[in-house]
This record gives structure tokens, sequence and C-alpha cells, in this order.
């Protein structure tokens, strides 16, 4: 099962919270016709599910925390092997979160080609959260959950960047320009893989 994901290309795809990543993700799909899973996503339907796991889930999110490792992990593992058949890439948005959930993906399932590494200030980050707060009803777009989520994107998820720019694999992406400038230079990155 885990061998037919093996010739998909895996791209990571790393930023803080509101610097893009959904939304350059959406545009790689339309374009490269890439899957699209964002770990957060994926959490939030378990939760909208109304499960027990879903319940436990919504309060570790609501406070700004990271779910425990292999939750996450087996969720993209199943999204993966359920699209395997079609998919020629898939982008992993919003995994890794910290450098031993690189490791443990890459045990699990495979190794990235590459890392798209979406950066915004945070400034701009906070900014575009609060806006997106108004209707996004997410119950972690707010003020003090936003402040926490960027702590822990500096504190765990940076140090992401740097293990695998020492693999020669990190695209650096200036998300404060326009939607489709940022694109322009997400799409170079992936035309460069081929
Ligand atoms: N380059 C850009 N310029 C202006 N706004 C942008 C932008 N990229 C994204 N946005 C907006 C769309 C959303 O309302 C908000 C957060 O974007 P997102 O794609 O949901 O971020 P993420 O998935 O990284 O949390 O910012
Ligand atoms: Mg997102």
């Amino acid at each position: 099962m885990a061998d037919k994901i093996k010739d998909a290309k895996i791209i990571f795809v790393v930023g803080g919270p509101g610097s893009g990543k959904g939304t350059q993700c959406e545009k790689v799909v339309a374009k490269y016709g890439y899957t699209h899973l964002s770990s957060g996503d994926l959490l939030r339907a378990e939760v909208a599910s109304g499960s027990d796991r879903g319940k436990t889930l919504q309060a570790i999110m609501q406070k700004g925390e990271l779910v425990p490792l292999d939750t996450v992990l087996d969720m993209i593992k199943d999204a993966m092997i359920a699209k395997a058949d079609v998919s020629k890439g898939f982008l992993i948005d919003g995994y890794p979160r910290e450098v031993v959930q690189g490791e443990e993906f890459e045990k699990k399932i495979g190794a990235p080609s590459l890392l798209l590494y979406i950066d915004a200030r945070s400034e701009t980050m906070v900014k575009r959260l609060m806006k997106r707060g108004e209707t996004s009803g997410r119950a972690d777009d707010n003020e003090e959950t936003i402040k926490k989520r960027l702590d822990l994107y500096y504190k765990a998820t940076e140090p992401v960047i740097t293990f695998y720019s020492s693999r020669g694999i990190v695209r650096k992406i200036d998300s404060e320009l326009p939607v489709d400038e940022v694109f322009t230079h997400v799409a170079k990155a992936i035309d460069d893989l081929k």
C-alpha cells in the first residue's frame, strides 16, 4: 500500500498560520492536479464528525497547541493511500509542525522532494488571520489563540525549515506579495522539480 505512494512527488508546505499555505495549495491543485492534504482540515473534519477523538482534538486545537503526532500522521497516511492511484503528487500542508514529525513521516511514508517555505511577517499573518476569523468560523482564529499559534510556529516549526535546508530542498517563497505573484514563484519551484 505505502509503496503506491512512493512514485508520487511529496511536497511539504510549511509556513506560519495565515501565511497563505491553503491559498497557494488551492492554486497548485488547479494547475498541477496535485492532491492537497491540509493536516488542519483533516483534524477539523474529525472534530466536525463529533467523534470522541474529535472532541479531544477540539480541546487541544482551541488552545493553539499541537495534537499528538501519531494521530495526525495516521490521518495523513490514510488520506494519501486513498488517493494513491490517481495522484501525481501530494501537497502536505501544515505538516511537519516540528522536526520529529518530519522524521516520523519519512519513516512511515516517504521523503519529500521539495519544501515550500511560505514566508510572511508576523504582523501580516496576524492581520490576515483576524480578517479570516470574521468568516472562517474557526475556533482558533481569535487574537489570543493566534498569538499562541505564532509563538509555537517560531519555536517548533522554524527548526523544520533549518532541518530540510541542509538537504537543499527548501524554496523560500515571499508571501507578502499579492496571491497571484506569490503563485508565480510557487509554480517555478514546482516546475524545477521535473
Ligand atoms: N498573498 C496574500 N495576500 C493577501 N492575502 C492573502 C495572501 N495569501 C493568503 N491571504 C489571505 C487568505 C486568507 O484569508 C488568509 C490566510 O490564508 P490561508 O491560505 O488560509 O493561510 P494558512 O493556510 O497558511 O493558514 O490570508
Ligand atoms: Mg490553512
